[in-house]
């Protein structure tokens, strides 16, 4: 018997995506993204300002439609929001007149989960983001760093099987941004969940992908997918000193460095 090939948690077939604008000439801000990401796969995309990493996501969340092509989480089209997703933004979504435990458990409560229960999986997931102790302050008096772990605990509560990260920790300073990577790969091993993680940041995106995948200057496309085999569990700020990751680092940043250049050079030709 041949072994059946398993689903993809998501998968992408020639995605395009189209925007009308004022002008009434519709803008293209990605076209032909096919892409798969396996469940338990993190997955990391990298690609020049403006090409169209964040509208990738977005089909995928189903907040827009795509215009041409196919979308599909876990083997079904994505026509809604589907169920079973958990993201994270830059912005983060932790709102400023709730403690630490409702906004932990404001998922959970949405989903009509019974309060205390909602409550006693918020008490859990605060512990273990490392937060245990600041269930009841609120968002004004954590740090940048605390709030994160808030929203990552907002995030996983409801144990989804997609992550989606958009630039999560773009706003922190190196240190904490580093620790916040390990704690994140912690907190993600052994949960299954397919992770789609955007960033500006090669380091970062190396550091935890099983694959990098490189867009093209816009409108963005699948230029490259590379493979990251370094060994788990990772220490994100050990595996950046080992020659293995500089020689990965060199090869994806000369790939993801035509389409930088690319990008600045029309930039540079707007101005002229
Ligand atoms: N709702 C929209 N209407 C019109 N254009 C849009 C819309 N959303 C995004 N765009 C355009 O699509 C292109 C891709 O945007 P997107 O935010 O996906 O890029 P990105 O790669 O995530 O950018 P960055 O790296 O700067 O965050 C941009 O030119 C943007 O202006």
């Amino acid at each position: 018997m041949t072994p059946l090939t398993p689903v993809p948690a998501i998968s992408l077939r020639g995605a395009t995506k189209r925007f009308a604008t004022r002008s009434g000439a519709p803008f293209t801000a990605i076209t032909d993204v096919t892409l798969d990401v396996a469940p338990g796969e993190f997955v990391t995309i990298v690609g020049p300002t403006g090409c169209g990493k964040s509208t990738t996501l977005s089909l995928v969340s189903g907040l827009e439609p795509a215009s041409a092509g196919t979308v599909e989480v876990h083997g079904r089209p994505v026509t809604a929001i589907p169920d079973g997703i958990g993201y994270m933004f830059q912005t983060d979504a932790v709102l400023p007149w709730k403690s630490v435990l409702d906004n932990v458990a404001l998922g959970l409560r949405y989903h009509k989960v019974a309060k205390q229960e909602a409550h006693a999986r918020a008490r859990d997931w605060i512990q273990r983001v490392g937060l245990a102790g600041f269930e009841d302050r609120y968002p004004h008096q954590l740090s940048g760093g605390m709030r994160k772990r808030v929203a990552m605990a907002q995030s996983l509560i409801g144990e989804p099987s997609i992550l989606l990260l958009d630039e999560p920790f773009g706003a922190l300073d190196v240190q904490t941004r580093e620790h916040m990577q390990d704690e994140l790969l912690d907190l993600w091993s052994g949960t299954g969940a397919a992770v789609v993680f955007i960033t500006h940041d090669l380091t970062e995106a190396i550091s935890l992908a099983d694959r990098v995948v490189v867009m093209t200057a816009g409108p963005g496309t699948v230029k490259e997918t590379v493979p990251i085999d370094l060994p788990r569990p990772r220490k994100v700020e050990e595996i950046r000193l080992t020659p293995e990751f500089t020689e990965i680092y060199r090869n994806v940043w000369n790939s993801l460095r035509e389409e930088v250049e690319i990008t600045r050079a029309r930039g540079a030709s707007r101005v002229a």
